[in-house]
Order: structure tokens, then sequence, then C-alpha cells
């Protein structure tokens, strides 16, 4: 599947929140601040800042990551994505050169990493515990770095007021990082993460202790913020709402290998496997035998889009293509469950033939449990999946 094209340039609109402070702050008054990298070569605008190829990760016998290639563009956002266990944050810890491979190798502006030790290698990490030091001002954690790489106090302290602003924290540089919120405490962590002006930012679950409202303001603020300053991030996360909202493209990984690529608009929309598309939730995918411009499944014949492939596949029908008609139109249904989403309602359904059906309904359509209704599918919104897998 085609990557995405990395984004074009900064956003016109202001952003607000984290990103409340001057543009391109996080440069200001830094000049030799930042780790030194291997190298001085820089990537080509758009090029590849990050490449992994064929890297594998064993424990024992079990291989962590197997044979992975990966790129991260210049100013692109790419989130890892999986179940636990998938080697997500072996992944991170192999680019951060906290992870020794067993074979394959990393390159960083077109660098081999072999034997860059972690604080070579010009990265930001901000980790899911953020694990700020208690006994630190706020001002004291985000200028940690700096004092690392010996920039001036004074220069320290321009730097530290600039990125406090920028986080939407202006002026909190003298507080203790105790008497933060737990939000407070993430933008922080960011600050900190960005003020030695890291080539790529590394984020482990960046938003995982928050609450779910306060996570979805966040990572609305966090996109805005990383498109006006072109950074290059790579995040891991388990939630997909958090991966879809924040990245440029998203990689998919199931036992530590990659699942899927692509925009998070081609993987939503076209799931490889019956892997991703369960792990996006969507629970209406069954064996079929695609012919003509129908498929043969234990729902009956379901329209397929033009030009899919024939022969045996599984089909996912996404639960907007299940379509509710008079029980006599369609498919035969009993509605067995009913579940509210703010929006619209998913519907259980229990078909007189086949598995159970996910669909979504308008609220004021959604009939009551136990009704008999019709189905029928509308082709838009069914895929055909690779067989198995
Ligand atoms: N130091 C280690 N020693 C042995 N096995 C390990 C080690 N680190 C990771 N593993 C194993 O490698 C696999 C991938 O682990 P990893 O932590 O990268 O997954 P993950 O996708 O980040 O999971 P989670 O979302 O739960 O953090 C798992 O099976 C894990 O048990």
């Amino acid at each position: 599947m085609a990557p995405s094209d990395p984004p074009s340039g900064p956003p016109s609109d202001p952003p607000s929140g984290l990103a409340a402070g001057p543009a391109r702050a996080a440069s200001a008054s830094s000049a030799g601040a930042g780790p030194a990298a291997p190298g001085s070569a820089t990537a080509r605008p758009g090029g590849a800042l990050l490449r992994l190829e064929g890297v594998t990760v064993r424990f024992g016998g079990h291989a962590a990551l197997d044979a992975v290639d990966l790129e991260v563009r210049e100013h692109e956002t790419v989130c890892v994505l999986g179940p636990s266990g998938s080697g997500k944050s072996t992944l991170l810890r192999v680019v951060a050169g906290l992870q020794p491979v067993d074979a394959g190798r990393v390159l960083l502006s077109g660098r081999d990493q072999s034997g860059v030790p972690a604080h070579r290698r010009g990265l930001g990490l901000m980790f899911q515990d953020h694990q700020l030091f208690p006994q630190r001002d706020v001002a004291g954690n985000v200028g940690f770095g700096l004092r690392m790489h010996k920039v001036s106090r004074a220069a320290t302290e321009r730097r530290v007021g600039d990125l406090l602003e920028l986080v939407g924290l202006p002026g909190a540089g003298r507080r203790a990082v105790g008497s933060l919120s737990g939000g407070e405490q993430q933008r922080v962590a960011l600050a900190r993460a960005l003020a030695p002006e890291p080539r790529l930012l590394m984020l482990d679950e960046p938003l995982g202790q928050l609450d779910r409202t306060l996570r979805e303001r966040l990572v609305v603020e966090l996109r805005r913020l990383f498109q006006r300053l072109g950074t290059t991030v790579l995040a891991v996360t388990h939630d997909q709402g958090e991966a879809f909202a924040l990245a440029d493209r998203v990689v998919v990984m199931r036992d530590g290998r990659i699942a899927q690529t692509g925009t998070p608009l081609e993987v939503w929309c076209r799931p490889a496997s019956e892997f991703v598309a369960r792990f996006l939730g969507f629970e209406n995918v069954v064996p079929a035998t695609v012919h003509g411009g129908t498929a043969g499944t234990a729902w009956g014949k379901v329209p397929v889009p033009a030009g899919a492939p024939a022969g045996a596949c599984r089909l996912l029908v996404r639960p907007t293509g299940v379509r509710l008609v008079r029980p006599l139109d369609g498919l035969r249904c009993t509605v067995t469950a009913r579940t509210f989403r703010g929006d619209h309602v998913t519907l259980l359904l229990a078909p007189v033939d086949g598995p159970p059906l996910e669909a979504a309904c308008a609220l004021r359509d959604a009939p009551e449990t136990g009704a008999e209704v019709g189905v029928v599918f509308d082709a838009d919104d069914v895929v055909v999946l690779a067989d198995g897998g």
C-alpha cells in the first residue's frame, strides 16, 4: 500500500492549547543544543529520516521483531499500532539504541546506527509514565537535556520559557511537578522531549494514562503541534483511535511483523486481512467465494465492489453497510442487542442463517431489541480480504 505524502507545510490556522506558543519556538535560541548526531548528513526533505531494514530481535526462540522493514519520512508522523506483545515497544527500543538487533539494520538520515549509543542518536523520547524528576521543578525537568548538552544557563532559560509557552504552560517553570495534573505533566514531558530539538521524536503510549476526554483533546493538539513544527514522529500505541487521529501513516503489527501500513483512511477503509479488520473492531467477517459481482456467504449473496478478484476470500461487511429493510425484503434477522454510541446505535442481529451481524443505525431508526428486521448489504461497505490471516 502506498504511504501517504508527508504534510506539505504548516497548517494555516493557529493551534490552540498545546500549540499556543510562538511558531517554531522549539527552534529558538538553541543552536547547538541538540545531541550530536552521528555524521552531519541530513535527509533530503520528504526523504527517509528513519529506515529499518530486515530488523530481527529474538528473545529465546521467539522473534519479537521478525525481519521488519519500515520507513519514516522527514516531517511524517507514523504510529505503530498492534495488540499487546506484537513488538511495538521492542521496535522503539531498537530505534532508540536500547535494544541490540539479531539481524538487520537501523539507519537514521541514511547512516547505519550499529554501534551508535542511544544518547548519540539525536532522538527525543517520551514514555507512557513520562518519568519526570519529582525533585526538580517544571523548568528543571524541561531544561534537563539542554544542561546535559552544556547549553548556557541564559539560553536554557529562554528555551524553556519558549517551550512551556508552546505546550500551553506559560510561566509554569517554578511549579513543582507533583502539583501538576496528569495532562499538565504530559505537556511537561513533551516539552522536555522537544527541548534538544530531536531529529526524531519517539512516543511510547504517549497519552496512555490520561482519561479519554483529555486524550482526545491532547491528540488533536499534538497533531497540530507536530505539523506546525515539522517534527518527525514515531509513536507506538495500542489505542487505534489515538493512532488514527495522530498519524499521517499507521503501521499495524502482528507477532513481530508488519500486517499493514497505510494512511489512517486507507487502513480503515481497506483493512488488508481479517486480523487487521478484527483488530480495528470489525466483527462482520465471514468466509466467502466471489463470483461475478457477488460473494456467496453464510448470509446469502453479498454484493462486492467492482473489480473484486474471483475466488475464495474472507469478506468484511462494515456495520454501516448492513442496511435495515422490512423483514421480507432481505435476510431475516432478530435484533438481540442495542448499544448507544452517541451519534448512532450499534445493533447486534441474529440472522436466520449465518453468524451474528453488527449493524450501525441512526438513533431515530433503531428498532427495539427483539424486533424482526430484514437486512441488505451495500457493496461500498464490503471489503474483500485475503483468505486466512
Ligand atoms: N526483555 C525481554 N525478554 C524476553 N522477552 C521479551 C523482552 N521484551 C519483550 N519480550 C517479548 O517480545 C514480545 C514483544 O514485546 P513488546 O513489549 O515489544 O510488545 P508490545 O507490542 O510493545 O506489547 P505491549 O503493548 O504489551 O507493551 C513479547 O512476546 C514479549 O514478551
